[in-house]
């Protein structure tokens, strides 16, 4: 039967076909942390825009210091924001201050433990400095109309700090995907209600959408439908209407009676790219278009949502966003053995670690249902086995996914 199934790199290689960065928007900076950069960004000013101090001290002429103690005619302070109108001459000095400017005729600034204070007019320079020292240039950092930031650039701490000085009070940035997630099951309720018979909580809706943020989406959360095909319906209308680019559904995507998403979407025009993967967990999963809209509809078990969610709604907001993939995945030496793999390949929920000789090591989980949330909370990895993958032993090597980089 699994030879029936789309291979994940298919499917992923499908989803992510064509797929370039959503247009520009402007936000101010204070808004801009994480998002990314639509145009290159020319510096708007030089930065420093004049030769300035690098450090507290006097500014001098270097041709003054000849001997091994000078003794220079203080004529002026300058702070950072305050420069000095006139010219130094020789034999004359000016108290100046880390980021001033450093003034006409100076060319070397010695900091203030070289030298000795005299008395309020006059210095001794206790040794002699080269030409230019603790001066930092007009434009050493950047040039008016130099590209500081590359279009493409995720805007981090560094980035914007350097846009900021460039002096952009806004920047223009790929807008961010939005992305609408329903969860669908007349068993669902929302978390804090009182379950009646039958009845469970709603989590799959909080991991995904969390998942898309992550990645530089915007979620805007349509709660929960039953599976009846009216309501199913007027989610896929409120998606659309709400200018979505991907709707993500949860649930009602197998094969039961009251699996209903595929069915009623492609009856209301969905566009259907494929429906069933060979992966486990998240062999229901499917893609389609309905209008401007993607649609990626997970599994219900919140474990194939989970793990459906890094492997193919990830990389594709990532890609809307503008943001570079961010999967990481490593090789790893098996801990305890590896049955035999069937058709699917398969995503183990476990945990990787670093031995004393900085070895990965990893280990997946003894009991494998996709249910199981509490298992996938605490894994940092999932153990990657491909399709008909044979046994593996302890000391083989396997491929893993990392969830939770800062761990391992
Ligand atoms: N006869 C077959 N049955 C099933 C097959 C199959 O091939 N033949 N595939 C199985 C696999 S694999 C999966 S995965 C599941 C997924 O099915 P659905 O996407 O239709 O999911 P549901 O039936 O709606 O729900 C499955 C399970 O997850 C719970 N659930 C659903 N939504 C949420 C949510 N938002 N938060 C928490 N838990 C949720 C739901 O109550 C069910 O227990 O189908 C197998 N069946
Ligand atoms: O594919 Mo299902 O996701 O195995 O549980």
């Amino acid at each position: 039967m699994s030879s029936t199934l789309l291979p994940v790199a298919d499917a992923r290689a499908r989803l992510l076909r064509g797929v370039i960065p959503l247009g520009a928007e402007t936000v101010a900076l204070a808004e801009a942390f994480g998002r990314v950069l639509a145009r290159d960004l020319p510096a708007m000013r030089t930065q420093p825009p004049e030769a300035v101090s690098a450090m507290d001290g006097y500014a001098v002429r270097a041709g003054d210091l000849k001997d091994a103690r000078t003794e220079l005619a203080i004529i002026g302070e300058i702070p950072a924001g305050h420069p000095f109108s006139g010219t130094l001459g020789s034999g004359q000095a000016a108290r100046i201050f880390t980021g001033g400017v450093v003034p006409e005729g100076a060319d070397t600034v010695i900091v203030q433990e070289n030298v000795t204070v005299l008395d309020n007019q006059r210095i001794l320079v206790n040794r002699p400095e080269p030409r230019g020292r603790n001066i930092r240039d007009a434009g050493l950092d950047f040039v008016a109309g130099q590209t500081v930031l590359k279009a493409g650039t995720l805007l981090d701490p560094g980035a914007l700090c350097l846009a900021a000085a460039s002096n952009h009070p806004a920047l223009s940035v790929v807008r961010k995907p939005r992305v609408a997630v329903v969860a669908t099951g007349d068993e669902l309720l929302p978390p804090g209600s009182e379950p009646g018979p039958g009845q469970i909580i709603a989590s799959n809706s909080y991991g995904i959408g969390a998942v898309a943020s992550e990645s530089g989406a915007e979620v805007i959360d349509l709660g929960i439908v039953s599976d009846r095909e009216v309501e199913l319906g007027n989610a896929l209308d409120r998606a659309a209407e709400c200018g979505c680019d991907i709707l993500v559904t949860l649930g009602g995507a197998s094969v039961g009676d009251h699996d209903l998403v595929r069915k009623v979407f492609v009856d209301r025009g969905m566009k259907l790219d494929f429906w069933k993967i060979a992966m486990r967990p998240g062999k229901p999963l499917m893609h389609g278009r309905y209008e401007a809209m993607r649609v990626l509809g997970l599994p219900g078990n919140p474990v194939s949502a989970l793990v459906c969610g890094l492997l193919f709604l990830k990389p594709l907001v990532e890609r809307l966003a503008g943001r570079p993939a961010s999967e990481v995945r490593a090789t790893a030496l098996l801990e305890t053995p590896l049955r035999a793999n069937d058709g699917r390949e398969d995503y183990m929920r476990g945990i990787a670690r670093r031995d004393a000789d900085g070895n990965l090591k990893a280990r997946a989980f003894d009991v494998q249902d996709s249910s199981m949330i509490s298992a996938f909370a605490r894994s940092n990895v999932l153990l990657v086995r491909p399709p008909r993958a044979p046994a593996a032993n302890v000391g083989d090597p396997v491929e893993v996914l990392v969830i939770k980089p800062g761990t391992i």
